[in-house]
């Protein structure tokens, strides 16, 4: 028996939950600690998830001295003994690529698995490729393993990205601290999670520029050091507990979620219905009225989240009328229709779009989450489902998500979790292991 989650329909949900730190930001953020030559880096609500013990141990592996102590990480690379991140790594979570750029600019070399597809698409990266070609490294391929090396130190270049692409843009400005001369990345894209590592970069010594905007300017500086940062709060788990709340008719309080982050999943909610009050600690979600079909379409920031697209579809289920939702950024992010089908929605996907049919009586059924955000909309779908729904693929959503059914169950919800039988416990046991709570070794 593997672990599921399993929620039964039917409860409001109220009250207040409280937002981790973004999954999205602390990911680039500990990969831009190896950039810090002196001192240590201390880093702030790093949520414990499985995402963040992968790139602990990427680091750790890289050479790095990491503890993590009550959702702060600790990490001081003054000396980094390799420049390889393995497979067993890059496997489980392809934003281990993030530590390219950083590797390259303090090593002048640096060996990644390939990253590979995924459920949601073929998530090309030549995009990240291209800059470091641009800034003068030479890149190969042997093995399974992109292998790039600079002979010298990279130099700043002017870089235009085909796609607006996160993750390339991370890379190349992590690259682009050190190298020498000015880097400007054009086309670059301008989600909240670039800002806050430019906010943290700078405050290594970095000279980043734009950050937030399409154009970013890096001028290269000879050293960067370790400073102290907190992670900005995950939008996309805030949006998950507004979708929650919104779906089960309920009044939830979303702690730490920044309203200016969300924009696009609050303009759709509003036109759905749903009242949205933000302050300055948070936002308030109160659903007291019938639900509205909208169309949905997913961009590159400030355009609706791809991140919330599988959320939202489950709210529009619960919608009267019929909606369309248009997936733009990535080609294949629509495993979760099947799955919403069995529990007897009515979902049509045609190319990009999915023809979603609203006022769905949905029926509790054994569902898999297919990828992070799939999982969580099938949650969020099982909790106004007749009976009960067991969610599988948990390995998914803990990649992602804090305590989920602990901060659902605060709420009101009726979710736990059963985790897997004991001897197959056992036989996980290396990936079960909780770094979380280590002792600091070396502060
Ligand atoms: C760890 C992290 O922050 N993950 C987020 C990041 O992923 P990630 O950084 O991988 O996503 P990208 O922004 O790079 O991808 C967007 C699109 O660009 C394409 N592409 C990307 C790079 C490249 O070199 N060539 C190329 O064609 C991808 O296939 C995709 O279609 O942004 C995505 C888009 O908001 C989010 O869904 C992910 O949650
Ligand atoms: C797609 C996601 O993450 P990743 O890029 O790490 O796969 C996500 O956070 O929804």
């Amino acid at each position: 028996m593997m672990s599921k989650f399993i929620v039964r329909g039917g409860k409001r949900l109220s009250g207040t939950v409280r937002v981790s730190g973004a999954k999205n930001a602390v990911l680039p953020i500990l990969a831009a600690s190896l950039l810090g030559e002196e001192g240590f880096s201390v880093i702030h609500d790093a949520p414990p998830l499985e995402d963040v013990k992968t790139i602990h141990n990427v680091l750790e592996q890289l050479g790095a001295k990491v503890t993590y102590t009550n959702e702060t990480v600790r990490i001081q690379a003054e000396q980094l003994s390799s420049h390889e991140a393995p497979y067993e790594f890059v496997r489980k979570m392809r934003a281990s690529f993030l530590v390219m750029g950083p590797l390259l600019a303090r090593l002048g070399k640096a060996r990644i698995s390939l990253p590979g597809g995924c459920a949601i698409g073929t998530r090309p990266i030549d995009q990240h490729l291209k800059g470091f070609e641009a800034m003068g490294a030479e890149i190969g391929l042997g093995q399974g393993y992109i292998e790039a090396t600079i002979n010298g130190r990279l130099k700043g270049a002017k870089i235009y990205l085909d796609v607006a692409s996160v993750g390339a843009t991370e890379n190349i400005m992590m690259a682009a601290t050190l190298a020498e001369g000015t880097t400007v990345i054009e086309n670059a894209a301008r989600e909240p999670e670039i800002v806050d590592l430019a906010n943290y970069l700078n405050k290594m010594g970095a000279k980043v520029r734009g950050a937030g905007t399409g154009v970013i300017r890096i001028e290269g500086v000879e050293r960067l050091h370790g400073t102290e940062h907190t992670v900005i709060p995950d939008r996309v788990e805030a949006g998950t507990y507004m979708v929650a709340a919104a779906m089960t008719g309920g009044d939830v309080y979303v702690e730490g979620a920044i309203a200016d982050h969300l924009g696009p999943v609050i303009a759709k909610m509003e036109e759905m219905g749903v009242t949205i009050i933000p302050d300055e600690n948070g936002l308030r979600v109160i659903a007291d009225k019938p639900l509205k079909a909208v169309d949905v379409k997913t961009l590159p920031y400030p355009g609706f989240p791809t991140d919330m697209q599988a959320q939202m579809m489950a709210l529009l289920l619960a919608a009267t009328g019929t909606s369309v939702v248009t997936e733009t950024v990535f080609e294949n992010r629509f495993m979760h229709v099947d799955e919403f089908n069995l529990m007897n929605a009515n979902i049509k996907v045609d190319g990009r779009a999915a023809i979603v049919s609203g006022s769905a009586n949905l029926i509790g059924a054994k569902v898999c989450a297919t990828d992070l955000r799939a999982g969580a909309a099938l949650i969020c779908a099982g909790l106004v489902a007749e009976g009960t729904t067991e969610v599988g693929g948990t390995q998914h959503i803990d990649r992602g998500y804090v305590h989920l059914a602990e901060k659902l169950s605060n709420l009101g919800a009726d979710i736990w979790r059963v985790n897997a039988e004991p001897a197959e416990a056992e036989e996980s046991e290396e990936t079960e292991l909780n770094i979380f709570n280590v002792q600091p070794t070396w502060a």
